[in-house]
């Protein structure tokens, strides 16, 4: 489609981050009006929907229909007509043209954040919080969305304001300065609670992602809540004191967007008052004209009551907006340098040489420190990395995989030295297969190609979940309707159809019954180890540990080798 191509979103997206409603002077309106870089075909037809609503006034208004001349009133009659044909044909085509083009421009700022976070390291992606995430890949896409109707239709009302204005100055000039002065006032009304509002979204905000983390709790430990009623209680607490947080904030914004919306009418009313009462104190009107000066200013009340109710939404919008981009612009200085895609010789062995590794909160001390590691593996060999919980293997293998940069030490391919371009490129990665302790499994098999479904579906058979799955993988599949121990063998038998030269697996064996547990040790390693397959497993079983060339042994961070049996 032709709006994929076309920065119009984009630009009115900018324009919506940027505008400011300030206390309008003709320099400061000028240069708003050229850095707004305003998409013209936007401009043209707003001002042309605009004349049309004032000319509908005009006609509405005409000396012809107060005087009561036949001919002219069907005359104008039929402008009037023609006009409203036309106001009504301009309007939906802006507002439908602009909320697709604002549409669009989401949805490629949306795949370009996702992008963006698909390129982030591991150890930076783990220090992004998870409210952040959520506002920056779904949350303030719809805040925007739903704010851009009024936003659009709050433009028009503007714009119609003015012209109507204009056209009022030339049944009375006073009358138009009057009117003029009443709109001033209420934009400084609106300027006052400009700060206290901004201050108080920004409150609205935390409390809505306090109210997210509780709202993640009572989600991701519905089983443990029903076990027990006290942690119900306590996790409903927590809700009910974040959920009130919330709504409070959200009701003093609103109360305040209130104040504004009917200090707003009551002007309007007061533009009236003004006319009728002030004219002809002024000496400005003859009473006669007084009867079409009120109908225009009454007219003023309903763009008046939109520009101003437009106010809130440009306000979200404009927060919303803004958060994206803060958060965009942390994305881009957490990337990785983009190097080109280094490719590498067919994989012999793998060599970590000191390996070291620091947990690190975000600007802290470090929390947590690996190393040194050291390991050796080959191709046709398996090695076991045994040790205690918490005494580092996990995230030793994350080092050395390439998930997480090494503060010190070195990795060897084939002998060779890795550099620190190729260790973070995707081909070092995709060197290794691997099964975590907490395998995800997406609901397609990503990844694999036409040609390794073969070995997929041996694989299922293999371990006997072949009819957990489709016919064709491709059509998708439920991982929640498969049991503890069946998603850690999809996720083998998904990471073994990948055909990578070096396995990773965590705690493979942990879930799995006796029967399978032995055929994981006894069958499955012997065979990957004749298929030349490199395999560095993570293990607690210590039945099984002959089952390794080579068994390397973790204690508080730091790697030896041991006997394997
Ligand atoms: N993101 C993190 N930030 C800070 N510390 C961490 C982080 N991840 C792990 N740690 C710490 O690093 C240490 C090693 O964790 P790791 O997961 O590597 O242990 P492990 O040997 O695999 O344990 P287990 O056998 O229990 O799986 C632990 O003390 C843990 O608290």
């Amino acid at each position: 489609m032709n709006e994929a191509a076309s920065p119009l979103g984009e630009r009115l997206l900018s324009l919506i981050a940027r505008l400011r409603i300030r206390a309008p002077s003709l320099r400061t309106l000028r240069t708003d009006l050229l850095r707004l870089e305003a998409p013209w075909q936007v401009v043209v037809m707003t001002a042309l929907a605009g004349l049309c609503g004032t000319g509908i006034v005009a006609m509405l208004n005409s000396s012809a229909v107060v005087e009561g001349d036949a001919d002219e009133v069907l005359w104008h009659g039929l402008m009037f007509v023609v006009l409203l044909l036309l106001y009504r044909g301009l309007q939906r085509g802006l507002l439908r043209r602009t909320a697709a083009a604002v549409e669009a421009a989401l949805d490629r700022q949306r795949t370009a954040i996702a992008g963006k976070v698909l390129r982030l390291d591991l150890r930076r992606f783990e220090t992004l919080p998870r409210e952040q995430l959520q506002g920056g890949l779904a949350r303030h896409y719809a805040t925007i969305s739903e704010a851009m109707v009024g936003i659009l239709t709050g433009l028009q009302s503007l714009v119609l304001l003015v012209l109507t204005l204009g056209y009022l100055a030339t049944l009375s000039v006073m009358a138009a300065l009057l009117s003029l002065g009443v709109f001033f006032i209420l934009i400084q009304a609106y300027l006052g609670k400009r700060a206290e509002l901004a201050q108080r979204m920004r409150a609205a905000a935390a409390a809505e992602s306090g109210l997210a983390g509780a709202l993640a709790e009572l989600l991701d430990g519905f089983k443990e809540l029903r076990l027990d009623h006290r942690k119900r209680a306590a996790v409903l607490d927590a809700v009910d004191t974040q959920s009130t947080r919330s709504g409070m904030e959200r009701a003093v914004t609103a109360g305040i967007f209130g104040d504004v919306i009917v200090f707003g009418n009551s002007m309007a009313y007061l533009m009236g008052g003004a006319v009728v009462f002030l004219l002809p104190i002024l000496g400005s009107a003859d009473n006669a004209d007084l009867p079409r000066l009120v109908a225009v200013v009454l007219f003023l009340i309903g763009p008046m009551g939109a520009t101003v109710g437009a106010a809130k939404q440009l306000a979200t919008a404009r927060f919303a907006i803004n958060a994206l981009k803060e958060f965009e612009a942390l994305l881009d200085t957490l990337q990785p340098p983009e190097g080109p895609p280094p490719s590498l010789p067919p994989f012999r062995s793998l060599r970590a040489d000191g390996l070291c590794y620091a947990h690190r909160p975000q600007g802290g001390d470090a929390a947590y420190r690996v190393g040194p590691v050291s390991f050796e593996v080959a191709a046709g060999e398996v090695v076991f990395v045994t040790g205690g919980n918490g005494s580092g293997k996990t995230t030793a293998l994350r080092v050395a995989i390439g998930l997480y940069p090494p503060t010190a030490g070195r990795l060897l391919l084939n002998g060779t030295p890795v550099s620190d371009a190729v260790q973070e490129g995707d081909a070092y990665r995709e060197l290794f297969g691997a099964v975590f302790a907490d395998a995800y499994l997406f609901r397609h098999p990503h990844g694999l190609t036409d040609a390794q479904l073969p070995r997929l579906r041996r694989e299922l058979e293999g371990f006997g979940i072949a009819d957990k799955l489709p016919a064709d993988p491709r059509d998708g599949f439920d991982p929640r309707t498969l049991s503890t121990g069946q998603r850690k063998r999809l996720a083998l038998a998904l990471a073994l159809a990948e055909e990578r030269p070096v396995l990773v697996l965590d705690e493979w064996a942990a879930d799995q019954d006796p029967q399978s547990r032995e055929a994981f040790y006894r069958v499955l390693l012997p065979r990957l180890r004749a298929e030349g397959k490199a395999v560095i497993a993570i293990t607690h079983d210590d039945r099984y540990f002959d089952a390794a060339d080579r068994r390397y042994h973790m204690e508080d961070g730091r790697m030896t080798e041991v006997p394997a049996a």
